[in-house]
């Protein structure tokens, strides 16, 4: 048997890439019997029919590490979050739910300011301010800057990326500078694509030639916070769990009780006005929500 990864998937058929070549294959009948349906970014091992080379079964899918719903993605690693610098600004409170979504899938966040030659020196310091003690890695980007890119290869390279993020941040334009015949491959089937990709259920990872693969999801900016308790939200901002030891009350939601450390930590700096506003966003949202149900 030969191991594989599943790229593509479109009515019960489905294209694995082996590393050397796609080849079209089947499910077995035995995973419909156990109700298990092949997904794409599955790694699977495959067995090539006798009568042709490029047609194959799929024998076994390995466990999966993960599976995202929009579109259906087993595996994915890493969750690159696009956003501009500028043009349009930022919306740092979708960032943070787009943060709290790659939390909740397992996936590894990435920060990624595109169009970066808008910005000078000082904006770009006060953005990677905004996610100080986060932990988070933040890049910027712009598909002027062939630095920039190769930086990002580096990040892509060998891994299942899915990019994220609002339209128009530049998301197709790095896809293309990172690997620019991308263009060509998805160019004809683009505008259709485009049209009902946000509705299609078809999902696709594209190679890179340097090693690994992309998705572009723009399901997953459409996020809610469903399922997310008001005392477990603090578990997603890595900076609020880092100094929240010391606050007095052990279950401190950290929004109007008094004397509580997190504040101070806001006006010291340690934790960004940003993200402490838009935890109290979020809280709030959650709590309304209780209130309703
Ligand atoms: N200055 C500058 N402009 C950029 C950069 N990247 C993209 N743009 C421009 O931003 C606009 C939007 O770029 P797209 O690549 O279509 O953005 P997108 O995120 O794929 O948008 P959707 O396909 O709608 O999701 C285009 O006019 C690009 O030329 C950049 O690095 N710098
Ligand atoms: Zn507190």
């Amino acid at each position: 048997m030969i191991d594989g990864i599943i790229i593509r998937g479109v009515g019960g058929n489905y294209c694995v890439d082996t590393g050397e070549k796609l080849i079209e294959c089947r499910a077995r009948g035995l995973f419909r019997i156990k109700n298990i349906k092949p997904l794409v970014g599955d790694r699977v091992k495959i067995r090539i029919t006798e009568e042709d080379e490029n047609n194959g079964y799929i024998e076994e899918i390995e466990e999966r590490f993960n599976e995202i719903k929009r579109p259906p993605i087993a595996n994915a690693e890493q969750l690159l979050i696009f956003f501009a610098v500028t043009n349009p600004e930022p919306s740092f409170l979708l960032l943070d739910k787009l943060l709290i979504a790659a939390e909740i899938n397992n996936l590894k966040p990435v920060i990624c300011f595109n169009k970066c030659d808008l910005a000078d020196d000082e904006k770009k310091t006060e953005l990677e301010q905004i996610f100080i003690n986060t932990g988070y890695k933040v890049i910027f980007t712009s598909k002027k800057d062939e630095k920039s890119i190769e930086k990002l290869k580096e990040i892509l390279k060998d891994k299942l990326s899915v990019f994220s993020g609002p339209s128009g941040v530049g998301k197709s334009s790095i896809m293309n500078a990172v690997q620019p015949d991308f263009h060509l491959k998805t160019g004809e089937i683009s505008d259709k694509l485009k049209r009902g990709r946000h509705t299609t259920r078809h999902a696709e990872i594209y190679k890179l030639s340097f090693g690994g693969y992309v998705v572009d999801t723009p399901g997953f900016s459409s996020f809610e916070l469903s399922g997310i308790g008001e005392y477990e939200l603090k578990e997603y901002y890595p900076e609020i769990k880092k100094f929240d030891e010391g606050c007095r009350f052990a279950d401190c939601l950290h929004n109007k009780e008094p004397n509580c450390v997190i504040k101070d930590s806001v006006s010291e700096g340690k934790i960004s006005e940003t993200r402490f506003s838009n935890y109290r966003r979020l809280l709030e949202e959650i709590q309304k929500a209780k209130k309703i149900y």
